[in-house]
């Protein structure tokens, strides 16, 4: 059935795939983004944009929306760091205002990006949902603190709500693609050295006690983890908050992704070992059991050469 829903920081990455994702399946689609590192062309045609902050969404959520899709947050774990009150600002401060407003307006569904940074170093991989969660980051932190927020309010005022906390989202779908500024994810750095705009990739590490010694993470194409959304909107039931991972369950070495964008993109991509970066456990592979069994998710695109060449394209079509 169509429905008209809010996606919070849909002129960003993730958002604006998942709300293209919504528009193509028929639902009515309002963007809320303040733009601090989305982009304006970002948002897909065909949905509704509204300039403003998730602080003041009490301004903007009303009846008429059937849920929520919550991206709008920072996600850079190296500043949160440095600037953990920026994060508990926006990240938890902007989340408690936006269930607020849900909650006055009776707006009774919502589907929020968690990520694997929620469960810290893990002592088990892959990483089931039952794991102990302990954040090494204040964003991880502040994505743990939303999650249980969330669980608070579906307890106590009935709001159905699914947490999707996801590894390593690459690739593009179509026009849109990750465009992050400063750029700190792998996948799209490498590309920037395929395209000659980067000198070499700097592999932070290669003493970790993996098979090539470089980090391994489970990469998950945009557009799988776009259509868990979907099913997860259909999930969500009054009272209930469901916690999923959505990953493909593989793991990849930083000498691996590099080796394939070598693959796929045919140019010479130079790499220097550089030291650890702090805070990066060697391996972070997900048990996704519970989205396949409770959202009936499955992951079509986990090919790792294919999510690179989506991204390759959407990089290209940028430098073109
Ligand atoms: N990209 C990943 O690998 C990844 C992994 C795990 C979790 N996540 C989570 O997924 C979500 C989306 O990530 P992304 O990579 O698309 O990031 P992004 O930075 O591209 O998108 C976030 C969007 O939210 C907007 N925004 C931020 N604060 C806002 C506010 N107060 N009010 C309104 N809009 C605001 C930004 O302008 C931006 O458009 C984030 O919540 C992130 O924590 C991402
Ligand atoms: O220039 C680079 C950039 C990254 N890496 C390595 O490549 C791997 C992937 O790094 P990304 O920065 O692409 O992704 P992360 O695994 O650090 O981060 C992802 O997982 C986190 C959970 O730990 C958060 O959810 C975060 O939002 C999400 O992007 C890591 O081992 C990192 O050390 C390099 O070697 N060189």
């Amino acid at each position: 059935m169509s429905g008209k829903y809010l996606v919070t920081g849909g002129a960003g990455y993730v958002g604006s795939v998942v709300a293209q994702h919504l528009i193509e399946a028929g639902h009515e689609v309002v963007v809320l983004d303040n733009l601090t590192t989305g982009f304006r062309e970002g948002v897909p045609e065909g949905a509704s944009f509204i300039e403003g902050d998730i602080r003041d969404a009490a301004k903007w959520v009303d009846s008429t929306f059937d849920g929520v899709l919550h991206f709008a947050a920072f996600s850079q774990v190296g500043e949160s760091v440095a600037k953990p009150e920026k994060y508990w600002d926006n990240n938890v401060g902007g989340t408690m205002a936006l269930l607020g407003a849900m909650r006055e307006a009776g707006v009774r569904r919502l589907v929020f990006s968690s990520t694997a940074a929620t469960y810290g170093e893990p002592r088990q991989v892959p990483i089931p949902e039952s794991a102990p969660t302990s954040p090494t980051s204040p964003y991880g932190a502040s994505k743990l603190a939303v999650d249980h927020m969330i669980t608070g309010e579906a307890t106590a005022h009935g709001l159905g709500a699914v947490s999707l906390r996801y590894f390593n989202v690459a690739g593009a779908y179509g026009r849109y693609g990750e465009r992050h500024d400063p750029e700190s994810h792998l996948i799209p750095l490498v590309l920037q050295v395929a395209q000659g705009r980067r000198e070499a990739i700097s592999v932070y590490g290669d003493d970790y006690p993996t098979l090539d010694g470089t980090c391994v993470r489970d990469y998950i194409h945009v557009a799988d983890l776009a259509e868990a959304h979907l099913l997860a909107l259909e999930a969500a039931a009054p009272g209930e908050h469901l916690i999923c991972n959505l990953g493909n369950g593989n793991g990849f070495s930083v000498r691996e992704v590099v080796e394939t964008v070598r693959r796929v993109t045919g140019h010479p991509v130079p790499e220097v070992v550089a030291p650890r970066r702090e805070g990066d456990p060697a391996v972070l592979v997900a048990s996704a059991d519970a989205a396949r069994e409770k959202l009936g998710w499955s992951p079509s695109r986990a090919d790792l050469a294919g999510i690179v060449s989506d991204a390759w394209q959407f990089t290209q079509q940028r430098a073109n």
